[in-house]
């Protein structure tokens, strides 16, 4: 499956939204030492107004500078500095996983419960013939449309008709629908697809993405989770557990609890974000996959709150076992679990989380470039990241999140007079390496 080229995706997003605070993380680096982002100029409105950085062309529609923030110049040559729209955005869900996870069906219960949202549905089908189409309930049931994309899959070859469906359905029906929900193929990778939702500014400017919400099969997941594919193909399953910010392990009744609970311990050491459920026939609550706000900067906190909590109630030495049992090529480690641990399991080649939980105040310089250049060298391994940062000349907590090279942040609430300044991050990606990502991220520390 072709993966878009970095140029194709590659929008860096930066947006700070607090006018509150002068002092906000700026990426500036040299052109000779970060070509990349070498056409980027830094704005001195960067710091008092939501903005985004594109290193394309790009101009979004409903960009207004206000009073406060000048707007940045915006030339031909120049990267395109601009206002966030206010976030009335329509929003959208993404429903993945393997081949025969159970995605129609969760999106059947969805359509068929009585939530009252009006919901457009985009279908990616491959092939001519409309299968999934006719197995989704019908409008009368809940969808306010119902539309198919069926030569190719979303994540490659009819990106563009995603693009131009949802410009459509925004352009015809705006305000005939709340929600989108998008089925993917069960061989799609998400990543292009979130991307989109970034880089193209006919989408940008009306629909938000909500959240990635990835189906498992508990009877079939480890055969595909386990599977070796040739170098550089990617492993679909994996990466569609690496990207959700919900999991719904569906067909329990298909597995005993032993084999349940291996699976759910699998799933935990690729992200260790997400939430996680087990189901049967997709039946899970719906607030528990539409309004997720996976991509919203004010969840931040409950998602990697939620994730150390997770992460303490973590069976350490089941994992260890159990990752014990398989091929190390293709185990996948939560780094996190290993903190304490006399094991050299550090740097591991396949998909993984890495949470760093630490106390102290990070020097802004300092941060400003450990994680620039994280960006910049490892953005293509790095799938997800949310943190919530402790910036020693801030009052507020910085929070962000990112996937791949797109990256959002912002100042929040002020910290609490007696609050502990506890610096949070996590990482889900390819090739992490622990040890390097908390040593980097301790030599920012005051
Ligand atoms: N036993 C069992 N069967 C289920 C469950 N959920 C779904 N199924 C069945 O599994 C089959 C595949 O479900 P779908 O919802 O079509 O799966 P999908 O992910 O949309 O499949 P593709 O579009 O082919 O990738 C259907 O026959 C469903 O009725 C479950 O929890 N238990």
């Amino acid at each position: 499956m072709a993966m878009l080229s970095r140029l194709d995706v590659a929008t860096t997003f930066l947006a700070f939204s607090a006018p509150r605070s002068s002092t906000v993380f700026n990426y500036r680096f040299s052109s000779a030492a970060v070509p990349f982002y070498s056409r980027r100029r830094a704005s001195p409105s960067l710091f008092y107004s939501p903005v985004v950085y594109s290193n394309r062309r790009r101009r979004f529609s409903s960009v207004s500078a206000s009073a406060s923030a000048p707007a940045s110049t915006q030339t031909e040559d120049s990267d395109v500095t601009t206002k966030i729209p206010p976030d009335n955005r329509i929003p959208a869900t993404i429903i993945t996983g393997f081949l025969g996870s159970g995605k129609t069906t969760l999106l059947n219960h969805i359509l068929t419960r009585d939530h009252g949202k009006r919901i457009a549905v985009i279908e990616n089908e491959f092939g001519e013939v409309d299968i999934d189409g006719s197995l989704v309930a019908s409008k009368s049931m809940g969808a306010e449309d119902i539309v198919m994309l069926n030569n190719g899959c979303l994540c490659c070859t009819v990106r563009g008709d995603l693009v131009r469906m949802i410009s459509e359905l925004v352009n015809k029906k705006k305000g005939k629908f709340d929600h989108i929900v998008i089925e993917t193929t069960g061989l799609a990778n998400p990543a292009p697809i979130i991307q989109t939702f970034y880089a193209e500014e006919e989408i940008f400017n009306d629909v938000k993405l909500d959240g990635v919400v990835t189906l498992v099969d508990a009877k079939h997941a480890r055969l595909h989770l386990d599977e070796v594919k040739p170098d550089g193909v990617v492993n679909e399953a994996i990466e569609q557990i690496a990207y959700a910010d919900r999991i719904v392990v569906n067909k329990t009744d298909l597995v005993g609890e032993t084999e349940l609970s291996s699976v759910v311990q699998r799933i935990k050491t690729i992200n260790s974000l997400a939430q996680m459920t087990r189901t049967k026939y997709g039946t899970v609550d719906l607030d528990y996959v539409l309004g997720i706000g996976g991509f919203d900067l004010e969840r931040i906190e409950s998602a990697v709150n939620e994730e150390d909590k997770k992460d303490h109630h973590d069976d350490h030495h089941h994992d260890h076992h159990h990752e014990h049992d398989h091929d190390h090529d293709h185990k996948h480690h939560d780094e996190h679990e290993h903190h304490d641990h006399s094991h050299d399991h550090t740097h591991d080649p396949g998909v993984s989380s890495v949470s760093i939980v630490c106390e102290g105040s990070l020097d802004l310089e300092k941060a400003n470039m450990w994680l620039g250049t994280l960006l910049m060298e490892r953005s293509e391994d790095i799938y997800r990241m949310k943190g919530l940062l402790s910036v020693h000349t801030m009052d507020e907590r910085f929070v962000f999140q990112g996937v791949h090279d797109i990256f959002q942040g912002s100042p929040d609430r002020l910290w609490g007079k007696d609050e502990e300044r506890v610096n949070k991050i996590v990482f889900i990606g390819k090739n992490l390496n622990r040890e390097e990502l908390e040593n980097g991220f301790k030599s920012c520390l005051i």
